[in-house]
């Protein structure tokens, strides 16, 4: 569907895109994920010929897309920074002014899908920001395209709107409609991609699979004994990871079985009071990663 190769952008002397590559695949949902300043909305800015380009190449089905070619994007939709809406319209009648071959059917069910039915005949002056946000994926949807690309689309969405856009995102999904969706939050893509893009610094520092990512994650026991400092030192001296933290917390790997531990305090006469598990989160994975890849200055 989409490819990008080598894509490299600067803005003067600064490059803020570095030999980008990627694919999405027919019905794939891929995240564009990054710090502020990782060149996130300017990937997506490329592919919609909104932005030049020094270097590179983007195709949609094969057709080159840069600011003067347009033809492959008669079938990408888009929200990319703020939605342009006008204060009085209706939201319908945005739907209505964007749609070019959509039926009153499908216009229903997009603002039923993202809950926007009690206000969606109010001007769209009334609205707050997450509605014009709402209405700003709704227009995206328009016209039945086959890649939809969303910078930061769950930004000023409550809690229930951002499942509505999730659930919404999944459904067009299966019917195989490709996605490109940008965010600064790892765990709010967590529950939709197959695939993560990792950019640091206008490259990829890593392109991997949900499944993959949580490969990484880390597992801890926490442990409340009848003497922490002591646990603390007896554990340390036999070899177990410790973090920094009041209780006993131990890092999980091959050779840290929970007998064993507690085989450890038994013989130095601490009793254990409580066990807790903890598996560290997506975002700490990408902060490792992040680490990891950068010498802890991304
Ligand atoms: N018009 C511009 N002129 C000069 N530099 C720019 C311009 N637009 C973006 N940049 C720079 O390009 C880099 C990438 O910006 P971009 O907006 O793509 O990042 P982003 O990952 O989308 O960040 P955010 O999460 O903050 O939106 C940044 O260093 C930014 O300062």
């Amino acid at each position: 569907m989409l490819t990008i190769n080598n894509l490299t952008k600067s803005f003067g002397k600064k490059t803020v895109l570095k030999g980008i590559d990627f694919k999405i695949s027919e019905g794939e949902i891929v995240g564009l994920v990054g710090a502020n300043g990782a060149g996130k909305t300017t990937i997506m800015k490329s592919i919609l010929g909104l932005a030049s380009y020094q270097a590179g190449e983007i195709t949609i089905d094969g057709k080159m897309v840069s600011t003067t070619s347009h033809q492959a994007l008669e079938e990408v939709g888009a929200l990319i920074e703020y939605p342009g809406i006008y204060p009085f319209l209706s939201g319908y009648d945005h739907l209505k002014l964007f749609s070019e071959n959509n039926t009153k059917e499908e216009l229903d069910e997009i603002v039923a899908d993202l809950h926007m039915t009690d206000y969606i005949n109010r001007k769209a002056k009334s609205y707050s920001l997450g509605m014009k946000q709402k209405l700003g994926i709704a227009l995206a949807l328009l016209n039945r395209p086959r890649l939809i690309i969303l910078d930061e689309p769950m930004n000023g969405l409550d809690p229930q709107a951002t499942r509505d856009v999730r659930e919404l995102v999944l459904k067009l999904s299966k019917k195989g409609t490709s996605f490109l969706i940008s965010s600064h939050i790892l765990g709010e893509l967590e529950k939709i991609v197959d695939h993560f893009i990792i950019l640091n610094k206008g490259k990829i520092i890593q392109a991997m699979s949900v499944e993959e990512l949580n490969a990484g994650h880390s597992h801890y026991v926490m442990l409340t004994t009848t003497d922490n400092e002591k646990a603390k030192e007896v554990l340390t001296a036999a070899k177990y990871e410790l973090q920094v933290d009041r209780s006993v917390k131990i890092k999980m790997s091959e050779n840290a079985d929970l007998a064993n531990i507690i085989q450890v305090l038994y013989d130095n006469k601490i009793q254990i009071n409580d066990v807790r598990h903890q598996e560290n989160d997506m975002e700490e994975s990408l902060l490792n990663l992040l680490d990891q890849k950068d010498g802890g200055k991304a």
